[in-house]
């Protein structure tokens, strides 16, 4: 388990200090994936050098596994920080293959050949390039250069796997590679990672727990998929599918009613269930489907008429849907399950 606790980190910039991360607290629960979503400038960056044990904060502390990093002795640091697995973007050496990349750290630390080519052969398998083994930085694609250096921040089996930006500046396909091997870390090895990226697509593809970064404060944290259940979440606005639906689209509706509804049950059967149950008719009148992970999840703006339709709407909530009637246009009240 990483922790951050009251983390603060000043710079001095052309017209006075820059307040880059105020107060954050902060946990990578041990096995899971952290996403740290912020826009330009909100101090990830800083956020991710600190907790690499790069630069020193100005107040608050980072412990790993419950050692307080700030008191350790040089020595120490420098241990300290081989246990954190930093993805190093652009870093391969262009004249070591991708296998060689990857092995660099094992050959520093003194690991012998057969354990080396163990190592490296389960994680070329991970990131799914074990037949570019041999092949150099510069044949590989993008997308492929970023699997390696995935590959190579793992190989000294990390208390935590840092990534900053991880699908900066890469395609879809290319992007979507570098996260599935995340998660495989996460899965495979048991990794605990901490992602930081100011694409919430990021977050809802990989985290189990997310926490939203604003002008250098933690403004929302938590487990994903319990925030997309909770109205007021400024995170789960992000991720959610919005609801584009024209006003006038709601009228002639007995009840209007913005559903999220979590889970393959949940979306798959509530709908038609509530239906046949109340002879309700409920039509989607705005939103869609998502996935957070491999769990889908669903936010509509249903329109609900007929005698029930308070029922059908309230039996959707105990079933863990969450419904939050529209009164009259825009004011609604919330009715959480
Ligand atoms: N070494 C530094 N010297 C001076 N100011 C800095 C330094 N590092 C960061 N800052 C400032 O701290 C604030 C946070 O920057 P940081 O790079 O951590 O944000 P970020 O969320 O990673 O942004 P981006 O997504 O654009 O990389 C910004 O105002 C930035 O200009």
């Amino acid at each position: 388990m990483i922790t951050v606790e009251n983390l603060s980190k000043s710079f001095w910039g052309n017209t006075g200090p820059v307040v880059a991360l105020d107060d954050v607290t902060l946990e990578v629960p041990t096995g899971t994936i952290t996403g740290v979503v912020g826009p330009s400038g909100s101090g990830k960056s800083t956020l991710a050098r600190l907790v690499a044990l790069q630069e020193r904060p100005d107040s608050g502390v980072i412990r790993v596994d419950g050692f307080n990093t700030a008191a350790l002795d040089p020595r120490r640091l420098r241990a300290a920080r081989r246990r954190i697995g930093v993805v190093a973007k652009g870093e391969l050496l262009p004249q070591r293959t991708a296998a060689g990349n990857i092995a660099l750290p094992l050959e520093q630390a003194g690991v012998d050949g057969p354990q080396r080519r163990e190592k490296v052969g389960k994680l070329l398998d991970l990131i799914g390039l074990t037949d570019k083994a041999a092949r150099y930085p510069d044949t590989l694609t993008p997308g492929q250069r970023a699997r390696v250096e995935v590959a190579r921040a793992l190989v000294g089996d990390p208390g935590l796997l840092l990534a900053d930006d991880p699908t900066h500046e890469l395609g879809t396909d290319a992007a979507a590679g570098v996260l599935t091997v995340l998660d495989r870390a996460r899965a495979e090895l048991g990794a605990t990672v901490l992602v930081v990226t100011s694409d919430a697509g990021v977050v809802r593809r990989i985290a189990d727990d997310v926490a939203l970064l604003e002008s250098g404060k933690v403004t929302e944290r938590g487990n994903l998929l319990a925030l997309v259940q909770d109205p007021t979440s400024r995170v789960a606005r992000e991720l959610l599918p919005a609801i584009d639906a024209p006003e006038e689209a709601a009228a002639g509706h007995d009840r209007v009613a913005e559903v999220v509804l979590v889970g393959f049950a949940a979306v798959g059967a509530l709908l038609p269930e509530a239906t046949a149950r109340y002879g309700a008719a409920i039509s989607v009148i705005g939103g869609g489907l998502t996935r957070i992970g491999e769990t889908p999840v669903a936010r509509f703006l249903l329109g609900v008429s007929g005698g029930h339709a308070d029922a059908a709407l309230g039996w959707i909530a105990e079933r863990g849907g969450l419904v939050r009637q529209r009164v009259s246009g825009l004011h609604g009240i919330a009715a959480a399950a």
